[in-house]
């Protein structure tokens, strides 16, 4: 079978089968035998039965995920010290927009430290030879250190709460600044495993299996946060963040994603990876 595409038809199937009393494991089965690709029938008995899809993950996938309290879809999340909002949340892959997880208070407070250090790093760039500098990424950054300074911990903590994922498994906050004409090309956030540095890089607590983009302004026109697998644009709003989790390091996961161009105005966001275990 080439090119293999999740029709209506394929998910009454499985609704049917689903009723005539099989199990997801032996639809699953089935759909193997017959010649559907493992992530592409993965993700249709996800997409058709959702939360009822009860399948053990591949082999490889790391088992539990960062993943906000979704069960009973409460709109607000209680967030340790916040109320957090749900804005989206979709299933297959697993992406969900938070509304208010910072206040406007937190996201100054946030440039405001990053900008000393954006400074500083122009100087070091423009004394270096310019090996550094990322064609895909034209933006500039930083990273804190993990628990850097009170706010710093006060957003990691929340952040753990929020995505029931412990705070010493998420690295140091980055924060990219772009201005007009900056981007993000497409990319995926897990290390690719057959790049020669991923071995080194993963015995600093293995893959990253999630991440948080926070926006810490709301730029005048462009600068969304494109998913180009799915048609999905989440738009920059200051406070609000998007969450995405990827169960292993492969682009069957669907979580390409990018900053598209500012068009106007800066945008500044913060990520937070998380890894699948302690970060050091
Ligand atoms: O700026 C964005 O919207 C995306 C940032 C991103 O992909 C990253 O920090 O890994
Ligand atoms: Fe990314």
């Amino acid at each position: 079978m080439s090119q293999q595409v999740i029709t209506p038809e394929l998910c009454e199937w499985i609704a049917e089968q689903t009723r005539a009393g099989h199990a997801s494991e032996s639809i699953l089965a089935a759909m193997l035998g017959s010649g559907w690709d493992e992530t592409i029938a993965r993700q249709a008995l996800a997409r058709t039965l959702g939360q009822a899809a009860t399948l053990t993950p591949p082999p490889g996938a790391v088992v539990g995920l960062p993943e906000p309290e979704l069960s009973r879809f409460a709109p607000i999340l209680h967030a340790g010290d916040r109320p957090v909002k749900i804005l989206m949340a979709l299933r297959q892959p697993r992406v969900v927009v938070f509304g208010d997880l910072l206040s406007e208070a937190e996201c100054d407070g946030i440039v405001a430290l990053a900008t000393k250090r954006l400074a500083r790093s122009e100087t070091v760039a423009t004394a270096a030879d310019g090996s550094e500098v990322n064609a895909a990424r034209t933006s500039d950054g930083m990273f804190f250190e993990r628990c850097e300074t009170d706010l710093i911990r006060r957003v990691e903590s929340r952040i753990a709460t929020l995505l029931r994922w412990p705070l010493d498994h998420g690295e140091g906050l980055q924060v990219l600044r772009y201005r007009p004409g900056a981007e993000y090309q497409p990319h995926y956030d897990y290390f690719e495993p057959g790049h020669v540095s991923t071995p080194n890089i993963l015995k600093r607590g293995g893959q990253r299996v999630g991440t948080l983009v926070m926006y810490l302004n709301t730029p005048v026109a462009g600068g969304s946060t494109i998913f180009p697998d799915i048609g999905l644009d989440v738009a920059p709003v200051k406070g609000n963040a998007v969450f995405f989790s990827y169960d292993r390091p492969h682009p069957s996961t669907q979580t390409l994603h990018g900053g598209s161009p500012v068009i106007e105005g800066e945008k500044w966001v913060a990520t937070k990876w998380l890894r699948q275990g302690v970060f050091t």
